[in-house]
């Protein structure tokens, strides 16, 4: 059995030091360093004990991440925080009133309203944070129709959109604009994210409506930001405005629950009931904070608390999360491979990337998308909710095992067939299993 000896460490991680976190090192012979999970290098508890005694040889010290991206995350959790809420209120009116201000884009996916002014919102707050280095973002949206001559309406829906939210900003800690915005200083915080990613240096990965189709349906959605560096995902923050108090409501319609169901409807002010979860890369810790403004009264119960991935191994009390939409991930071979390792439950179909959230809470063991041949997975779709599994203690990787790539530019480059992401490496070793004994029987 391999030893991790705890002088090693340095004295910070000494001192913090749980069984939890100790699955977030990998480990060889002389050296530990945090975990990027390349393959199964990840040794879990079960695979080693903790020594107090001198290093055999001489080890390299790590470093604590405590302070290293501390005032990105700061700043990243709040314009998420800003960006839930924003998000709120356009769903509501979209219910309530009409679906103007729902466009359909030329590959026929939709866009609102809210994913143009949550990324022009999170442009700007990241500009401004972060106005001595450049900032270079990633992310989902562009202005072409907004910029058209006939989508004046729109685009003055969305300027009123940003500029009501940044005057709320210093509520969550963020300093409003000195005027409202203008039109053309809106168009620019969308345009200005135009980074295309790549394997060295830093950006910002955006997606600022997860699962707009969820969203106009008035069901789950995500906002979802992460900090690359390097071609590794260091910062991830979720955003998941309508997580419900009980997860058995995450699979109903929201609007059915409501109208249909006798359970009593989530409390707005409740805990569970839209939520911030985030993590830094390395911390051994994924964090789950309620949606702000904070009232007065309720500030000490709206800290972060951390949040774990869920212990069950058997895969018969298993749960696993899909896609809602079979066009984006094939509902027949999941099912096929739940079957064969031996997963009983009904999968939990989840639009957006809370179903990463729901992974990372526990409320579900296993997520897996397998898109159709020739769709490539977008960076943004993942960035997030991957490290915030991984510090969880979850699992992610594609089906042949191997860590997202997200170092390739827009595209998840070289993803062999899907994602699987789990909580725990038994269960997530014997998906793979099943995906190979299956593959070639797919029509996939
Ligand atoms: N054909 C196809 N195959 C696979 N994936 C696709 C496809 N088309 C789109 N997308 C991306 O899927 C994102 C939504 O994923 P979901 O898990 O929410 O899907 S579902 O609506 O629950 O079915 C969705 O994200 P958003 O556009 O942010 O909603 C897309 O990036
Ligand atoms: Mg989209
Ligand atoms: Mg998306
Ligand atoms: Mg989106």
């Amino acid at each position: 059995m391999p030893v991790l000896y705890r002088s090693i460490l340095s004295p910070q991680l000494q001192s913090s030091l749980t069984c939890r976190q100790i699955t977030h090192f990998t480990f060889n012979q002389t050296k530990v360093t945090f975990s990027s999970f390349p393959n199964y290098t990840k040794i879990s508890c079960s695979m080693f004990s903790i020594m107090e005694d001198n290093p055999p040889l001489t080890p390299t010290i790590l470093e604590s991440t405590e302070e290293k991206y501390s005032a990105e995350l700061d700043v990243a959790v709040k314009a998420v925080q800003m960006a839930c809420s924003l998000c709120q209120r356009v769903q509501e009116g979209l219910i309530s009133k009409s679906n103007s201000l729902v466009q359909s884009k030329d590959d026929k996916s939709l866009v609102t309203i809210a994913d143009w002014s949550v990324q022009a919102t999170i442009s700007w707050v990241l500009s401004e944070s972060f106005a001595s280095k450049s900032v270079s973002i990633v992310a989902e949206e562009d202005v072409e129709a907004l910029s058209k001559p006939e989508a004046t309406v729109l685009l003055d829906s969305v300027v009123q959109t940003v500029n009501e939210c940044l005057a709320e900003a210093p509520q969550f800690g963020i300093k409003s604009p000195i005027r409202p915005l203008q039109k053309e200083e809106v168009l620019e915080a969308i345009r200005q994210c135009n980074s295309t990613g790549g394997p060295s240096g830093r950006f910002w990965v955006l997606d600022p409506v997860d699962g707009t189709l969820g969203f106009v349906r008035g069901d789950q959605y995500a906002v979802a930001l992460a900090l690359v560096e390097d071609g590794e995902v260091v910062l991830g923050v979720l955003g998941c405005p309508n997580y419900p108090l009980r997860k058995e409501w995450l699979s109903y319609h929201n609007r059915y629950y409501r109208i249909l169901s006798k359970l009593t409807p989530p409390r707005p002010d409740s805990w569970d009931r839209g939520f911030v979860l985030y993590a830094k890369k390395g911390s051994g810790k994924a964090w789950m904070q309620p949606l702000l403004p904070q009232s007065m009264k309720l500030v000490e119960s709206k800290s972060p608390r951390p949040v774990y991935v869920s212990l069950v191994e058997d895969p018969a009390l298993a749960t696993f999360c899909e896609p809602v939409e079979r066009a984006n991930s094939s509902h027949s071979f999941t099912a096929g491979l739940a079957h064969s390792v031996g997963v009983r439950k009904e999968p939990l179909r989840v639009y957006s990337m809370v179903k990463y959230a729901a992974v990372a809470r526990g409320d579900a063991e296993i997520f897996m998308k397998f898109a159709r041949s020739g769709y490539k997975e977008k960076i943004w779709d993942h960035a997030a909710g991957t490290v915030i599994i991984q510090e969880a203690g979850g699992v992610v990787t594609d089906a042949g095992g191997q860590p997202l790539n997200f170092s390739n530019g827009i595209y998840l480059e070289g993803l062999d067939r899907g994602i699987i992401a789990c909580a725990g490496v038994q269960l997530h070793q014997k998906i793979i299993r099943a995906v190979d004994a299956s593959w070639d029987s797919s029509c996939l």
